[in-house]
């Protein structure tokens, strides 16, 4: 993974003074889909940290180590819910869930909070995020405001997504990395948003559904609406 030197860039040239914006994804070629949509805008770094809630906060936490960082962005695919977020659009996330973290029980599943062990839900809804969501409606695409849950394991059937929209009242998404991401910025003092570009349906699991490569294109265009927001 790719260890962004604050004083250096990757060409080895002087990075720019002012506090940066640090991109997290999960994989590669969300990476490289977010670099796209920058167009070599030396504000922003993007590092790939791996799929999942602990990759993502041990990448997050390795590169905010380095200081210099003003905010934090999650970004990459997400499943949608049904009636929340179709294929191809984006959400960027107004609550952050961690909605498996807890017990499960006869009765169903116990959350950390009930539990009385922590919290399960980092808030994202400030003038941030709802500036980016309104930029990139004004830029043409479809993009909401919604709950954006984390999960260890893909929904796979219609059970467990109607039992996680039960769960979460206008769940709109569903990744694995954005409360790991959100969590570390928050130990580091810095605030996070989550971006995600739907590429399916949460429910039952059909992978010839999945439309990645659309996904990925929406993901670059919204990334190119970041610099305006973000270091408006
Ligand atoms: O089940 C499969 O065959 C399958 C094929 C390709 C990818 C997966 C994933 O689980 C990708 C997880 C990865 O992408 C994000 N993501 C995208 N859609 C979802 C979803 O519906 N639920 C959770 N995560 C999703 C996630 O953030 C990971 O980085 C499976």
């Amino acid at each position: 993974m790719y260890q962004p030197q604050q004083n250096l860039n990757e060409a080895g040239g002087v990075r720019p003074a002012e506090p940066r914006v640090l991109v997290v994804t999960a994989v590669e070629a969300e990476r490289e889909a977010v670099l796209a949509g920058l167009n070599g805008d030396e504000r922003f770094d993007v590092v790939a940290a791996g799929v999942g809630v602990a990759a993502a906060a041990a990448g997050t936490a390795r590169a905010l180590a380095g200081g210099g960082y003003a905010r934090v962005v999650s970004a990459g695919i997400a499943g949608g819910f049904a009636g929340a977020a179709e294929i191809g659009s984006l959400v960027v996330a107004s609550r952050i869930v961690a909605a498996d973290l807890g017990s499960d029980s006869p009765d169903g599943f116990i959350s950390v909070d009930e539990l009385g062990f922590g919290s399960s839900v980092i808030p994202a809804e400030d003038e941030v995020s709802a500036a980016l969501a309104c930029a990139l409606r004004g830029a043409g695409l479809d993009a909401r405001l919604g709950p954006v849950l984390t999960v260890a394991t893909t929904t796979g059937t219609l059970a467990g997504a109607q039992a996680l929209a039960a769960r979460v009242p206008g769940a709109a998404a569903e990744g694995m990395e954005g409360f790991g991401v959100a969590e570390a910025a928050r130990q580091f003092g810095l605030p996070a948003l989550e971006l995600r570009a739907i590429s399916n349906a949460v429910g039952p699991r059909d992978r010839e559904s999945w439309k990645i490569g659309e996904a990925l294109g929406a993901l670059r265009m919204a990334s190119s609406i970041l610099p305006e927001v973000l270091f408006a």
